[in-house]
């Protein structure tokens, strides 16, 4: 049994698997939100089965990995191993300046999305991995593998404190996506869907012009199915990309499930 977590800046996300492939359906899943990190040993992992190995990928803090590592410790004797991003790993080539300063989620992510392409068995292709978590990152990998860079903004719950902090006057509801808004709740929820799309948008130009052919596009995250409906370039949403990225991992060091 390979227990798998991923946690994020709001919620820690965690699944178990008795098989490594990709499409193996987990045969326990959860999430909670940070602040309740500490009721894991006692609530949802209560009833889980015994982990052989743990394998994850953390970008919150060292506390929280802290308090995660022991959760895992009060019910469990299994390591706890915890992705760093690094140089290549599962086929993938890391070009950050500093690879290790990589988020691993978007390592793991594009890991994942290169897993999905290869399965597909449809020759080369560039993948724009996009993940709407509380951040917002839209990475490019080239065809054969080379994590090239990527963009990092504000999700939409942050853009919109952000403007409710800095002004007077935008402490309004939630409104629609239009696009030409014309109250001050379509106005701040259309600015934020189309900040994100846009920039998903004008990644998978880039993308496409430096690799000479369009990107398989990838959407993930928890905020993943608000993008995709604004989104003008063909995408799939696959909620498990951090996961199939977990278990691509798992498989390539010879891990056991
Ligand atoms: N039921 C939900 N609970 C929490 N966040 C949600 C929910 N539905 C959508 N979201 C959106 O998903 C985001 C969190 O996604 P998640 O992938 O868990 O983020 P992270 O990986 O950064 O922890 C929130 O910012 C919010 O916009
Ligand atoms: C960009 C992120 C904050 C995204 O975090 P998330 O929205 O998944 O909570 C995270 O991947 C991170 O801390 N990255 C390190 C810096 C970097 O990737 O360049
Ligand atoms: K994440």
């Amino acid at each position: 049994m390979l227990l798998a977590i991923d946690i994020g800046n709001t919620r820690l996300k965690w699944a178990q698997y008795t098989h490594l492939s990709l499409g193996s359906a987990p045969v326990a899943q959860g999430a909670v939100f940070l602040e309740q990190i500490d009721t894991l040993a006692d609530a949802e992992w209560a009833g889980a089965s015994v982990p052989q190995t743990m394998l994850g990928c953390c970008v919150a803090s060292d506390a929280v990995r802290r308090r995660t590592e022991e959760q895992i410790g009060q019910l469990w004797d299994v390591e706890p191993r915890w992705v760093v991003p690094s140089l290549r790993e599962a086929g993938l080539v890391n070009g950050y300046d500093h690879p290790l300063r990589l988020g691993s989620d978007r390592w793991v992510a594009a890991i994942g999305a290169r897993r999905h392409l290869l399965a597909r068995n449809q020759g080369p292709r560039p993948l724009l991995v996009v993940m709407a978590g509380t951040a917002v990152t839209v990475d490019a990998v080239d065809s054969e593998g080379n994590f090239l860079g990527g963009l990092i903004l504000p999700g939409h719950g942050m853009m919109l404190r952000a403007l409710e902090a800095g002004t007077a006057g935008l402490r309004v509801p939630t409104g629609e996506v239009s696009e030409f808004p014309t109250n001050t709740s379509d106005a701040l929820t259309s600015g934020g869907t189309y900040a994100i799309t846009g920039a998903i948008e004008r990644m998978h130009r880039h993308l496409a012009q430096r690799c000479g052919m369009e990107p398989l596009t990838l959407v993930t995250g928890g905020a993943g199915w608000k993008v995709a409906p604004a989104l003008a370039i063909e995408h799939e949403l696959i909620d498990s990309l951090i996961f199939d990225g977990l278990l691509e991992v798992a498989s390539s060091r010879g891990l056991a499930a």
